[in-house]
This record gives structure tokens, C-alpha cells and sequence, in this order.
């Protein structure tokens, strides 16, 4: 288990989030104890852990929304609390956390995520609306562009999440417990999905989860690192040695053309 702060990895390897002898009590209950763990540029990494172990705790730590009671988070080689470039996190919630009465369309949501780089009211320009259309595109849902995102399936929810989370490019994925509550072929395509994205881009993935099962051909078998009932399981980006980025748009629609997924919108 890493101890400190990890000397920098060549190439496309850098540490993307750090843990360095992390704690943190609300009021005076522990609920992480001298976590170390690092992320590095294109590891998968899934934090898994039962109810309250502290799994959200650690995100918002990680987002810099919480700040540790010792030792140190660090995104980017920055640490989290001074981190401001947002756009380059991108968030997938959980389905749960989305209210289903909300008025949005499928196109205002994705569009929400361009909010990160351009401040809320300041006009977006044709070449974001461009990408808006490439990541709906992408994902299967541009003809659900004009449908109120409550009437949609929790599947096809996901997949605009996932779009709003794209349309930035961003470097880290998040992703909350993101298939919760929804049935197990979604789920299946939904992670196919995330793992050929894993596999063929510059993308370092943290996702939130209580299902290890569903990753364990995917993940190493025992834990790169524990505190407490929080577990996090890695597939190492020294698995994946070549750097070269391809087009997500272009590579995720001949993913679709591929018919691995045969019905994409569910
Ligand atoms: N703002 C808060 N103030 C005090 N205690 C809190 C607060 N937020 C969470 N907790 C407690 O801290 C513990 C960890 O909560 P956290 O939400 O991080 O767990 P979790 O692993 O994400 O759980 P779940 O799987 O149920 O979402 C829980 O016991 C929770 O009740």
C-alpha cells in the first residue's frame, strides 16, 4: 500500500487524485481513517463499500467540498480545495439523485454540462451546441433531444448523464452509484459502455459502487486499498500502455454502428 505522496508516473500516467494519510470525522465520528490511495491518468477505479461506509463522504472530500482533518487530497497534482477547473471532472449522479418532475429537456440537460467552462448566462458559442449534439449522438439519444427527461426510462436517463457529463471532454469521470434502481440488461450495456470508453480513451474512471461482483473480471482481485469498511478496487492504466487519445464522438459511434449493443436506448 502506498505510503506519502507518489513520485509522478511518465507519460500519460500521472496521478489524477491522491490520498495521502487522509481522515475525516463528522463532529467527533471518525468515518475515514488514514486512507492512501492515488489514481493515476486512465486507472478504473471502484470504491465500494456498504451503506454509510462513507463512500459519498470520500467523494466530497475528493471534489474538494470537504476538507480532510489531516493529511491531503490532491486532484491533479493540485490540492482539491484550490482545484477550479471544473471542466475537467465530469459527474454522472445517481439515477435516485434526480428529481423526475424537473421540466428539462434531453438537449437543456446535456447542455447543463457546459456550464462548468462557461459561466451560467454567458452565450455559448455554435461549436458548443456542436458538441452537445456529437455527445447525444454518441450515446444513442438525439432523438430523444426535445423529451422531458422525466418521461424517459432509467436507462436512457443514464445515458444523457453520461452525455452532460461528456460534453466537456473531461479527463476524470465520477460516476455515483450510477445504475441504481435500474434492471440488469440496462445495467449490462450501460458498463459495456463505460468499460470500451475505459478502454479506448484518456479517461480515469472513479466509480462509486456496491456491486464489486459486476466488475471482478474486470478489477484486480484484492483491494489496492482499505480504511475502514471503504474498499477500492483498480485496473491499472499500465495495462493500457499506448497514449494516443481518439475522437470520443467518433469512436463511440462506431461503437454503436459495431452493434455490440444491439438496442442501445432502452
Ligand atoms: N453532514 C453529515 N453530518 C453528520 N453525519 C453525516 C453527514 N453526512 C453523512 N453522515 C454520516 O456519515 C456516515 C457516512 O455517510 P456517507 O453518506 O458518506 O456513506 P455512504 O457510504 O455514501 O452511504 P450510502 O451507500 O448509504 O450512500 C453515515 O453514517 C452518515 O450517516
Amino acid at each position: 500500500m502506498p505510503t506519502g505522496r507518489i513520485p509522478e508516473g511518465p507519460g500519460c500516467h500521472q496521478p489524477v487524485i491522491e490520498l495521502s494519510d487522509v481522515s475525516f470525522a463528522y463532529e467527533r465520528r471518525p468515518i475515514i481513517e488514514h486512507l492512501h490511495f492515488t489514481v493515476r491518468e486512465r486507472d478504473f477505479a471502484l470504491l465500494a463499500g456498504p451503506n454509510g461506509a462513507g463512500k459519498t463522504t470520500l467523494l466530497k472530500l475528493i471534489v474538494g467540498l470537504l476538507e480532510p482533518d489531516g493529511g491531503e487530497v490532491r486532484l491533479f497534482g493540485e490540492p482539491a480545495r484550490r482545484f477550479r477547473q471544473r471542466e475537467r471532472i465530469g459527474y454522472v449522479p445517481q439515477k435516485n439523485a434526480f428529481n423526475p418532475l424537473f421540466p428539462a429537456t434531453v438537449r437543456e440537460v446535456v447542455l447543463s454540462g457546459m456550464y462548468g467552462r462557461h459561466k451560467l448566462f454567458r452565450r455559448l458559442t455554435k461549436a458548443d451546441y456542436q458538441k452537445v449534439d456529437d455527445a447525444m449522438q454518441a450515446l444513442g439519444i438525439e432523438d430523444l433531444a426535445g423529451k422531458r427527461i422525466g418521461m424517459l426510462s432509467g436507462g436512457q436517463q443514464q445515458r444523457v448523464f453520461l452525455a452532460r457529463a461528456l460534453v466537456n471532454s473531461p479527463a476524470l469521470l465520477i460516476l455515483d452509484e450510477p445504475t441504481v434502481g435500474i434492471d440488469a440488461e440496462t445495467q449490462d450495456s450501460f458498463y459495456h459502455l463505460i468499460r470500451h470508453m475505459h478502454q479506448h480513451h484518456n479517461i480515469t474512471f472513479l466509480m462509486v459502487s456496491h456491486d464489486r461482483e459486476r466488475f471482478r473480471s474486470y478489477l484486480d482481485d484484492a483491494p489496492a486499498a482499505e480504511a475502514g469498511r471503504l474498499k477500492f478496487y483498480v485496473r491499472h492504466s499500465h495495462d493500457r500502455e499506448d497514449c494516443v487519445e481518439t475522437d470520443l464522438t467518433h469512436s463511440l459511434r462506431e461503437y454503436r454502428r459495431a452493434a455490440e449493443e444491439p438496442a442501445l436506448v432502452r
